[in-house]
C-alpha cells in the first residue's frame, strides 16, 4: 500500500460529515444574492489566514489540508440536499438558482496552498483560493471548520512534544472529553501530525493507520476483589509451553520482595494482586499495568479523590510515603513481573494515574533498578513508566524541572480539548474581484487585509534557520539567493530591514486545478515528518514555552505601496465641523 511515503489518492478515507451543507447558512444565502444579482461569472481571489498564533506562543503548525483537498474533490449537492435547501430557504428564491446549485463542483476553483506540517506564522495566507466567486464564497465556512481545529491540534501537540523531549513517547488518550465524535477523531489525527506516537481511539487508528495504544482502567483493578476472582491461574511458559500456577508463583514472589522493598506483604492489596495475575495470563507479552488503584496504608480501599494519595504540589515531604503505589501497586507488579519473567515473558511496564508523578515515577524507577540488580536482570531496569492524570505542557515542563523518570506520557483532556486556547482564528478574506484588489480596513491596523493576489516566500539565513517570511504581489520577481531583499513591516513605516537569503522557498504551490488534486499527497507520517523538519528550521527562541521571539512576516516594498495607496484610496477624508 505505501510507496516512498506515498500514497494512492484513492484509498485516502474522507470524514463522512464533510460536505457542502457543512457551513453555514449566509453562505448559501449570499450564493443567491450573488446569482440574483448577474455575479454569476465574477471572478474571486480569498486568502485564508489566521491573525496570531495559539498558545501564546510564536509558531503554528498548518494541518488539514488535505482533508480540504478531498472536500474540493467531493464538492458536489446531492439530491437530498437540494430538496432540503428548497424546504428551507425562502419560497421567493427561483427555482433555476437550485439547478445551478445541482450542477455545482469546484472545477474551475484554483487552490494555492503551503505544505500541510509546515510551520506557519500570522497573516502568511495559508490558502489562496480563486475561482468564480459563488462558489469560493460557498467554500469558507467548511475550509475553515477543517483548517482552524486540524492547525490548533496539531500545533498543541507539536508544543507537547517540544516540551517532553525526542525521547518520551506521546499517546493521546482523549476521546473520552473531546469535542464530541468528530473532535475526538479530528483530535487523534492532528495529535499524531503533530508527534504524538499513537492514540488510545481505535477508530481513528483504523481511519488513518495511527497506532493504537493503551493500557487498562481502574475499574478493571477494582473488579477483582481477591485471589479467589481468578478463574484461571494457569499460564504456559512462553518455550516449554509447561503450565505453571502464576498465583502461587506471584505470591511467593511477592513475600520474597516485600523484605527488598521495605513493605508489608499485607498492605498489598488481593484483589489487585489477582487483577495483575489475570492481565499477565490474557497478556504475558504485553504486561503493563496500572499500580495506583489502592491506597491500602490510608485504610480506604480504591485511590480517593481526597486523603493521603491527593497531590498538593509539595513533592519531598513525608505525605508522598502514603502512596499506594509504593505499599501495593510496585509490589504486586513486581511480583507479576518477576513470575512472568520465570515462564519466559518480559512485562513492559506501569501506569500511575495520581499522586506526584516525579516522585513517584522516581521511586519506581529505584524499585525497578533494586530488582534488576538483585536478580540481575537489566531489563527490568528499564521497565517503562507511563505517567497520566489531567498532565499538560506546563506539568511536562514542571516535571522536567523538578527530574522525573517517565518514559511515555498518556495525555487526554488538555491535549484535545485545546484547553489553553480553544480556537484558532483562522479567517477568510477576499482579497481580489475581477481583477481589482480589495482591502478590508478596520479601526484595529492587524486587522487589516493584504490586498491582491499575493505570492509568499520564506527567506532562510546564514545558520540554515528561517529568517522571515515575505510577502509579495504575484506579479513582482521573487526574491534571490544572495541579493538584498528590502523586506517592509506591512503597518510601520520606519520597520525595514535588508535581507540577503541563503536559501528562498516558495511557500504557495498549486494543490487544486481543473478538478484535480495537483500533488501527490504524503501520508500521515509524511506530514508528520514535515512538522519535524520544518520545526527545525525554527530558531529556538521562537519556539520556547515562555516570552518566545516572534518571527517577522514582512511585505515588499512594492506591496507596501500597494497596501498603503489602496488603503488611502479606500478611506474617506473626514470633515470636521
Ligand atoms: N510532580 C508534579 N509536578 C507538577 N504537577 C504534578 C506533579 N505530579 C502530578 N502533577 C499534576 O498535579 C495534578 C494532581 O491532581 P490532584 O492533586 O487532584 O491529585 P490526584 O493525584 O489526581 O489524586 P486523585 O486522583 O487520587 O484524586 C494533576 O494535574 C497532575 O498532572
Ligand atoms: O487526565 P487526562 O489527561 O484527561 O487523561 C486521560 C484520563 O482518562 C483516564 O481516566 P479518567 O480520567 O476517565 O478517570 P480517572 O481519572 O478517575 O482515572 C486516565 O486514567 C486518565 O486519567
Ligand atoms: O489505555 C489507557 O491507559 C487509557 C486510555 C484512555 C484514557 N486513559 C487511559
Ligand atoms: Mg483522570
Amino acid at each position: 500500500m505505501e510507496d516512498n511515503g506515498y500514497r494512492k489518492r484513492k484509498k485516502l478515507r474522507q470524514n463522512g460529515v464533510v460536505r457542502p451543507l457543512l457551513t453555514d447558512l449566509y453562505q448559501i444565502t449570499m450564493a443567491y444574492a450573488y446569482w440574483k444579482s448577474g455575479k454569476k461569472k465574477d471572478h474571486a481571489v480569498f486568502d485564508l489566514f489566521f491573525r496570531q498564533n495559539p498558545f501564546q506562543g510564536e509558531f503554528t503548525i498548518f494541518a488539514g489540508l488535505e482533508e480540504c483537498l478531498k472536500f474540493l474533490e467531493n464538492f458536489h449537492y446531492s439530491e437530498s440536499d437540494i430538496v432540503y435547501l428548497r424546504e428551507t430557504l425562502p419560497s421567493t428564491i427561483e427555482s433555476e438558482f437550485f439547478d445551478y446549485l445541482k450542477n455545482l463542483t469546484a472545477k474551475d476553483v484554483t487552490v494555492h496552498a503551503i505544505e500541510e506540517g509546515s510551520v506557519v506564522f500570522p497573516r502568511v495566507p495559508l490558502l489562496r483560493v480563486q475561482g468564480p466567486l459563488i462558489i469560493v464564497q460557498l467554500l469558507e465556512t467548511t475550509l475553515l471548520t477543517l483548517i482552524n481545529f486540524a492547525s490548533l491540534m496539531a500545533t498543541n501537540a507539536a508544543r507537547y512534544r517540544i516540551a517532553a523531549g525526542k525521547q518520551v513517547s506521546l499517546l493521546e488518550f482523549g476521546l473520552r472529553r473531546a469535542q464530541g465524535p468528530d473532535g475526538g477523531l479530528s483530535a487523534s489525527r492532528y495529535a499524531y501530525v503533530g508527534g504524538f506516537d499513537g492514540t488510545s481511539n481505535v477508530l481513528a487508528g483504523k481511519l488513518f493507520n495511527i497506532p493504537v495504544r493503551g493500557t487498562h482502567a481502574h475499574s478493571y483493578i477494582t473488579s477483582f476483589t481477591g485471589t479467589h476472582d481468578l478463574h484461571t491461574k494457569m499460564l504456559a511458559h512462553r518455550v516449554t509451553g509447561e503450565e505453571h500456577d502464576m498465583l502461587e508463583l506471584c505470591q511467593q514472589w511477592r513475600k520474597e520482595l516485600a523484605k527488598h522493598l521495605e513493605t508489608l506483604t499485607e498492605e498489598a492489596s488481593d484483589g489487585e494482586l489477582a487483577a495483575l495475575i489475570a492481565f499477565a495470563i490474557a497478556f504475558p507479552d504485553g504486561f503493563m499495568v496500572l499500580v495506583d488503584t489502592y491506597d491500602v496504608k490510608s485504610g480506604s480501599d480504591v485511590k480517593s479523590n481526597g486523603g493521603p494519595t491527593k497531590f498538593h504540589g509539595s513533592r519531598n515531604s513525608e505525605p508522598h510515603m502514603h502512596w499506594p503505589l509504593q505499599r501495593s501497586g510496585l509490589l504486586n507488579f513486581c511480583a507479576v513481573a518477576m513470575a512472568l519473567n520465570n515462564l519466559g515473558y518480559k512485562a513492559l511496564g506501569i501506569r500511575i494515574d495520581s499522586g506526584d508523578l516525579a516522585y513517584l515515577s522516581n521511586k519506581a524507577r529505584e524499585t525497578f533498578q533494586l530488582v534488576s540488580e538483585k536478580y540481575d536482570l537489566p531489563w527490568f531496569a528499564k521497565l517503562t513508566i507511563v505517567a497520566s492524570n489531567d498532565i499538560n505542557e506546563e506539568t511536562i515542563l514542571s516535571l522536567n524541572e523538578q527530574g522525573h523518570k517517565i518514559d511515555c506520557f498518556g495525555i487526554g483532556t488538555h491535549l484535545v480539548t485545546c484547553q489553553r486556547q480553544p480556537a484558532l482564528g483562522c479567517v477568510y478574506k477576499m482579497v481580489e474581484i475581477n481583477g481589482q484588489p480589495r482591502i478590508k480596513l478596520s479601526q484595529e491596523v492587524a486587522k487589516v487585509t493584504m490586498p491582491g493576489c499575493k505570492s509568499a516566500y520564506r527567506l532562510f539565513g546564514a545558520n540554515g534557520h528561517a529568517l522571515i517570511d515575505l510577502l509579495q504581489r504575484s506579479v513582482e520577481n521573487p526574491p534571490q539567493v544572495g541579493e538584498k531583499v528590502l523586506c517592509r513591516h506591512p503597518f510601520e513605516e520606519s520597520k525595514r530591514a535588508y535581507v540577503i537569503p541563503t536559501r528562498v522557498e516558495e511557500l504557495f504551490k498549486v494543490y487544486w486545478e481543473n478538478g484535480k488534486i495537483c500533488q501527490t499527497l504524503p501520508t500521515l507520517e509524511g506530514i508528520r515528518d514535515r512538522v519535524q523538519t520544518s520545526l527545525k528550521t525554527l530558531r529556538q527562541d521562537h519556539k520556547r514555552n515562555l516570552n518566545p521571539t516572534p518571527y517577522k512576516v514582512a511585505v515588499s516594498d512594492e506591496l507596501y505601496n500597494f497596501i498603503h495607496d489602496l488603503w488611502l484610496q479606500n478611506a474617506p477624508i473626514g470633515e470636521l465641523f
